[in-house]
């Protein structure tokens, strides 16, 4: 297969990992920025993220490396795939390193606090002259490793800039959509980690799946509820990076958030679950910012608060539930028939 693209994907966790083997192996050259040099070593002498991904072989076309410069060099697009919380900082470091003509495409799913931006907003802050996108929707990294059909969704106002992310990133085994609505697309992708919270705290107590369906279908209204608000379409939670992303992380210990909402239920203090990840579950800041957002708002957001009393205010989880489902619940009804 001829050399195509030469792309970047700045951090080696296991999504930035996921993603910069898949445009590899279409053929792309891909520079993966990293931190560690255990692991930069692992993934260019063995070809493995022995830390993230272990037994995932990575095509030879990627090149890990500490150096920044040495991955942004001769790109066309790069991919950031840290978390949230550092999102800002490695922007800022690529922003006086590329041209303006260098897509940048976000793959986090959180919320930076402190003003409460969307990644698509940092991006805008700090290039504003670049194209931009964010890709989201089910994703599992892990099941994307193993070869497991997924899709997910490229959003930009530029159908030009989805159309060369398609281009990086389709595959037979990992599908490309597009959508001009940037806000709909990432808010699906960071709002869902809160309700895998949730979702993970009722398997743990046994809830039946009835109540986990009314539990999901609420927390669909809810977060499209709130992302309305914020300027988002609510077709696009219908979608593979609303309702998509949700039954997914919602539905298996393969996500981090699911995880963390399981040891809660199971009585695990919070930070005793987090104490045991070595991985980030982005849910807890985005519970603690939505909730002030949506206060700020006020948009009505009875999950978000129960889980938020449940999580910071050592509420009961029967005393929350009972509020969430009875006190509340006929607002909530009202809007997912509306
Ligand atoms: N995993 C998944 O299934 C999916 C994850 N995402 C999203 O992608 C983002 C990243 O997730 P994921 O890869 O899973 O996370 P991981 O916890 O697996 O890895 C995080 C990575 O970010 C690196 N990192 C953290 N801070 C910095 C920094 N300041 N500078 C450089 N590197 C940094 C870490 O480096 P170090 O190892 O040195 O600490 C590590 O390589 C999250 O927002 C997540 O929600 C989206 C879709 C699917
Ligand atoms: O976003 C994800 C799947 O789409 C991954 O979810 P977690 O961060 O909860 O593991």
């Amino acid at each position: 297969m001829p050399e195509r693209h030469r792309v970047a994907v700045l951090g080696g966790g296991s999504f930035g990992t996921v993603i910069a083997n898949t445009m590899a192996c279409n053929g792309n050259q891909v520079a993966l920025w990293l931190r560690n040099p255990a692991l930069a070593a692992s993934i260019n002498e063995r070809r493995e993220n022995d830390e993230y991904l272990p037994g995932y072989t990575i095509d030879e076309r990627v090149t890990a490396t500490l150096d920044l410069s040495d991955a942004l060099n001769g790109i066309d697009t790069v991919f950031v795939a840290v978390p949230s919380a550092s999102f800002r900082t490695v922007v800022k470091d690529v922003a006086v390193q590329i041209g303006p003509s260098v897509v940048v495409v976000s793959l986090t799913k959180g919320i930076e606090p402190g003003g409460f931006h969307l990644m698509s907003e940092v991006l805008a802050q700090e290039l504003p002259h670049n194209p931009r996108a964010v890709v989201s929707g089910p994703n599992l990294a892990r099941e994307i490793a193993a070869g497991q059909l997924s899709a997910c969704v490229s959003a930009s106002p530029d159908s030009a800039v989805n159309a060369s992310i398609h281009d990086l990133l389709h595959s037979d085994s990992f599908l490309v959509y597009s959508s001009s609505d940037v806000y709909g697309v990432e808010l699906g992708g960071a709002l869902k980690n809160i309700y895998a919270i949730l979702s993970g705290l009722c398997h743990a107590r046994d809830f039946g799946e009835n109540t986990i369906g009314m539990v999901l279908t609420r927390a669909l209204a809810e977060m499209s509820r709130f992302a309305v608000e914020l300027g988002a379409n609510p077709l696009t939670f219908l979608g593979l990076s609303g309702v998509g992303d949700l039954i997914v992380t919602c539905s298996t210990p393969l996500s981090r958030n699911y995880r963390v909402g399981y040891g809660l239920g199971k009585g695990q203090p919070l930070a005793e679950v987090l104490a045991g990840m070595d991985q980030v579950a982005e849910g807890i800041n985005t519970l603690g910012l939505v909730k002030a957002e949506a206060d700020r708002r006020g948009v009505p957001m009875p999950l978000v608060n129960g889980l938020y009393g449940i999580l910071y205010e050592h509420r009961p989880v029967s005393e929350v539930f009972s509020d969430i489902m009875f006190t509340e619940v006929a607002r909530d009804v009202e809007f997912v028939a509306s």
